[in-house]
Order: structure tokens, then C-alpha cells, then sequence
């Protein structure tokens, strides 16, 4: 994968040849001061919001009439969150223009590995602060602007990336009507399921008609309109039966192969289908798969990148026997201690 591969498929490079295809959104540079923040570890405190600077100034007034001294310990510092109030009227603007949700994303990248910190669990934003509490948390976020160009096999020099905060209109996707499409030498050489993790009957049962109107849909509006050969390109298929483009992404490694492979994508060998295709697959058409039965149905990949499920049964009290395992163990690490403490004791 060349470097110039991964400057194509920004959004900003291919969303004004594609616009009428895709969903409407809107592109904002983001200043250096925003990127900093963003990559800055130390500061979780989630700014942008107006919200949060009103509430602070009450507590403010209602703690000067009290006069109540909270904490003396010196060694307690307030965080007060960078407030960015330029970039957060433009966002809002925009976040407005597109009806008041959006889907938030980077120059390549959306935050999905992030979902499960917002309150809604979803990626859908209504403000600047819930888009940074989003990025913030991700690692996905963080991949782009720390080393977007990783896997590149080029030895040139990387080139000047100026970062954007893509906001897209909230649209309702149904899950089994993605797919992934993947394009060699400007052919339609494979198309996969996108949401892998689940058996979708009606796509086994539609095989044929999907793989068409995508087909149908790549020659009429993509093939050799976007600027390399070899891409990676998501596909929504809506219940009228119409193809939508969702995003671009490299023809490589860094782009998840699904339920293909790599070696299978770049070598075009054995490049077969699920079985069930033979008889109904396009002659010369691409290939087809799709998970085909309970069986084969796995756990979302993203799972790993939550907080582990004791945790939260632990915060929120909800497992009072998980709570006593907790609270025994601790009292079992504190007997242990105890007792090498007596053994380390010198006799005097
Ligand atoms: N405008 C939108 N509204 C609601 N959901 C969306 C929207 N756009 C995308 N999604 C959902 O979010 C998922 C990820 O979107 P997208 O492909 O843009 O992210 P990505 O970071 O490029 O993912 P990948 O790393 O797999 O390429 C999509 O599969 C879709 O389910
Ligand atoms: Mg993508």
C-alpha cells in the first residue's frame, strides 16, 4: 500500500467527486490547538459545550454563600477544560445545517471503538463536547492523527496531512444492509458482508440481487471516477433496494479484510465464494460471502476495547454477589500483606 493510497481515500478528497451518492455532510479544519487537546493524555475533562460553563458558574455562586471549604489537601488540582469557542460555534452551526444529530469522523477514521463511553452508547453527537468525549476515548481517533500512514510500504517522505472534523447527517443504518466492496485494477473483484459478526437470513436469500445492484451501482458511479485502481469501498443497500456510498478506505492492510483475506485480495486466487454461491453467482461477477449460519456468528470485534464487564457491574452495584467476591478478595490481599509483614520482622 503506497502512501498516496491512504491521501486518497480522505474525506475530504473523495466526498466533493461522490456527494450525490452519499450521505450530506459537512467538513471543518480543525485548528492546532483542538489537535493538541486531542492528543493530549492528560486531559480527559471533556470541554465544548456552553452548558458546562453555566452549571459551573452556579455551583460557583452557591458555594460562595455556603462558604464551604471542600478540600485542603494541596496535592488536589482543579482540570478546567480548554474551551475552544470559535470552533465550537462553527461546529454548531454545522451540527444544525445537518438537523441536529450527527456521525462524527476524522480524515479517515470514526470513533466505533468509542461508542460504549457515551451516554446513548451510539456515535450520534448533538454537540461539540460529545464529540470530543468520543474522540478522546479512541483509539481509532488516535491512529489517524498519530500515524495514518503505518503499513505504507513507500520509503518517501509523508505527506503534510491537514486534520478535519467530518460531521455527517445521523442516518438510521441497518446493520444487514452494509457491505464491503472490494476494488483491484478498477474491477469489482469482492463484496462481503460488513457486519460479519451476524447471521443476516435475507442476505444469503438475496445474494444474487445484492451483488447486481451493487455491481450495477460501482460501474455507474465509481469505476474510474476515484483516483486510484485498487480501494476499498463501504456500501449501504436501502430497503428500496437502492445503493448508497458510505466511505473510501485503503486497498490494504490497514483496512479490514472481513471475511476474506488479504493474501486472497492482493493475489486474486482463490478467490471463491461462499458455497451456496455457485449457482446463483454473476459469471465473472465479484465474489460473494456472507455468514451463513448461526454457527459462524462472532462476538463484535470492537467488544475488546470496552471497559471489562466487572467493572461496570461493580460501579453500578448491580452483582451484590460479584460486589462480596470483590470485597473478599480484598480482604484476603489485606491478610496476606499483614502476615508477611509480621514475617519480615526483624527479631530485635
Ligand atoms: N451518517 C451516519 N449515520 C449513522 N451511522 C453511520 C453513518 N455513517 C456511518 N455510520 C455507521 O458507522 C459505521 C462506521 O462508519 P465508517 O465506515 O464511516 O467508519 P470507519 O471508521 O471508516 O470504519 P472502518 O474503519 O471500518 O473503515 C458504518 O458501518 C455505519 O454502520
Ligand atoms: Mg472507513
Amino acid at each position: 500500500m503506497k502512501k498516496e493510497q491512504v491521501v486518497n481515500c480522505q474525506f475530504s478528497v473523495w466526498y466533493p467527486l461522490f456527494k450525490k451518492h452519499t450521505i450530506k455532510s459537512l467538513i471543518l479544519p480543525i485548528p492546532q490547538n483542538v489537535i493538541d487537546y486531542l492528543l493530549d493524555d492528560g486531559t480527559l475533562v471533556v470541554s465544548g459545550s456552553e452548558n458546562n460553563n453555566s452549571q459551573t458558574q452556579a455551583n460557583n455562586s452557591d458555594s460562595d454563600e455556603e462558604d464551604i471549604q471542600w478540600t485542603d489537601d494541596e496535592t488536589t488540582t482543579t482540570v478546567t477544560a480548554p474551551e475552544f469557542p470559535e470552533f465550537n460555534v462553527k461546529v454548531q452551526e454545522a451540527i444544525n445545517v445537518l438537523g441536529g444529530c450527527i456521525f462524527p469522523k476524522l480524515n479517515w477514521s470514526a470513533p466505533r471503538d468509542a461508542n460504549w463511553i457515551a451516554l446513548n452508547s451510539s456515535l450520534q453527537c448533538q454537540s461539540l463536547s460529545e464529540i470530543f468525549l468520543l474522540f478522546k476515548s479512541s483509539d481509532f481517533i488516535t491512529h489517524d492523527l498519530t500515524q495514518p500512514f503505518l503499513h505504507c510500504s513507500d520509503d518517501s517522505p509523508d505527506p503534510t496531512i491537514n486534520y478535519e472534523l467530518v460531521l455527517r447527517k445521523w442516518s438510521e443504518l441497518i446493520p444487514g444492509g452494509e457491505f464491503r466492496c472490494f476494488v483491484k485494477e478498477n474491477k469489482l473483484i469482492a463484496i462481503c458482508q460488513r457486519d460479519y459478526t451476524q447471521h443476516y437470513q435475507h442476505i444469503g436469500k438475496q445474494e444474487a440481487s445484492i451483488s447486481t445492484s451493487i455491481l450495477q451501482f460501482f460501474r455507474d458511479n465509481i469505476q474510474y471516477q476515484f483516483p486510484d485502481e485498487d480501494f476499498v469501498l463501504d456500501v449501504y443497500r436501502d430497503s428500496s433496494g437502492r445503493v448508497w456510498l458510505i466511505d473510501f478506505n485503503p486497498f490494504g492492510e490497514v483496512t479490514d479484510s472481513l471475511l476474506f483475506t488479504w493474501e486472497e485480495l492482493t493475489s486474486g486466487k482463490n478467490l471463491t465464494a461462499n458455497q451456496t454461491q455457485e449457482e446463483t453467482a454473476l459469471p465473472d461477477g465479484p465474489a460473494f460471502r456472507c455468514t451463513n449460519s448461526e454457527v459462524t456468528v462472532q462476538p463484535s470485534p470492537c467488544l475488546s476495547y470496552r471497559i471489562p464487564r466487572d467493572f461496570l457491574d461493580l460501579t453500578t452495584g448491580e452483582d451484590a454477589y460479584k460486589l462480596i467476591d470483590f470485597l473478599k478478595l480484598k480482604r484476603g490481599q489485606q491478610e496476606e500483606e499483614e502476615e508477611s509483614n509480621e514475617e519480615g520482622e526483624e527479631p530485635q
